[in-house]
């Protein structure tokens, strides 16, 4: 099937609006992949749909039964990408999506799952910042996590080699045309078994 593709990088840094994006826009040929949490769901979001949300003992047990591919703790809760949930995109032969932090893309890499590494950057710190608390949907103590979280990551991307694109999403619309362009091969070959 398709190489499935991982879209990393600073939460707020606008990975979920991208993705919802290329979700609609190219129906049919993507397919997200469902994580576990144990982060309480916000408002809106759907169990099964956006995560699956679970307690930390369903959670661990999952680990313990060796169901995910990774899994990692971010801002004090627990985050997994099961082996059923990229699974599940793979059998309707779409491109799996993986929207995960720089511990999974880490641990991505030891398996043999190759997907095509793409990190999403904010302009800046501060504007991820203001982001984040437009957003409205984190305490301040996860907010600070988060914060701390991004410039380690920011760092960390720097590292040759580890991304195959990264992209800063200032304008939405320009960071999302170049989205796609980075992922315009594996559209077309998708698009095309389709059509015969
Ligand atoms: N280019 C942009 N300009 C202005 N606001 C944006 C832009 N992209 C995303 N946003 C807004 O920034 C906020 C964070 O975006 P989003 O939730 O997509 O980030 P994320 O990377 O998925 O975060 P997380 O990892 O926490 O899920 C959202 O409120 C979103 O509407
Ligand atoms: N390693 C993993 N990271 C994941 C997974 N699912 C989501 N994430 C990352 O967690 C943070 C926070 O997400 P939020 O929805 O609480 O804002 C963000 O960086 C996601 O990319 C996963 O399965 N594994």
């Amino acid at each position: 099937g398709p190489r499935p593709v991982v879209l990393s990088g600073p939460s707020g840094a606008g990975k979920s609006t991208l993705l919802k994006r290329l979700l609609q826009d190219c129906e049919g040929v993507f397919g997200f992949s469902v994580s576990h949490t144990t982060r309480n769901p916000r408002p809106g979001e759907a169990d099964g749909k956006d995560y699956h949300f679970v307690t930390r003992e369903e959670m661990q047990r999952g680990i313990d039964r060796g169901d995910f591919i990774e899994h990692a703790v971010f801002s004090g809760n627990m985050y997994g990408t099961s082996k059923a949930a990229v699974q599940a995109v793979q059998a309707k032969n779409q491109i799996c999506i993986l929207d995960i932090d720089m511990q999974g893309v880490k641990n991505i890499k030891k398996t043999e799952l190759n997907p095509i590494y793409i990190s999403v950057h904010p302009p800046s710190v501060q504007t991820l910042e203001q982001r984040l608390r437009d957003r409205n949907t984190e305490s301040e103590e996860s907010l600070q996590k988060r914060l701390q979280a991004a410039i380690n990551d920011l760092e960390i991307s720097k590292e040759p080699g580890l991304f195959d694109a990264i992209i800063i999403n200032d304008d939405l619309e320009d960071a999302y045309t170049k989205l796609k362009g980075a992922l315009k091969e594996e559209i077309a070959a998708v698009q095309t078994s389709k059509d015969s």
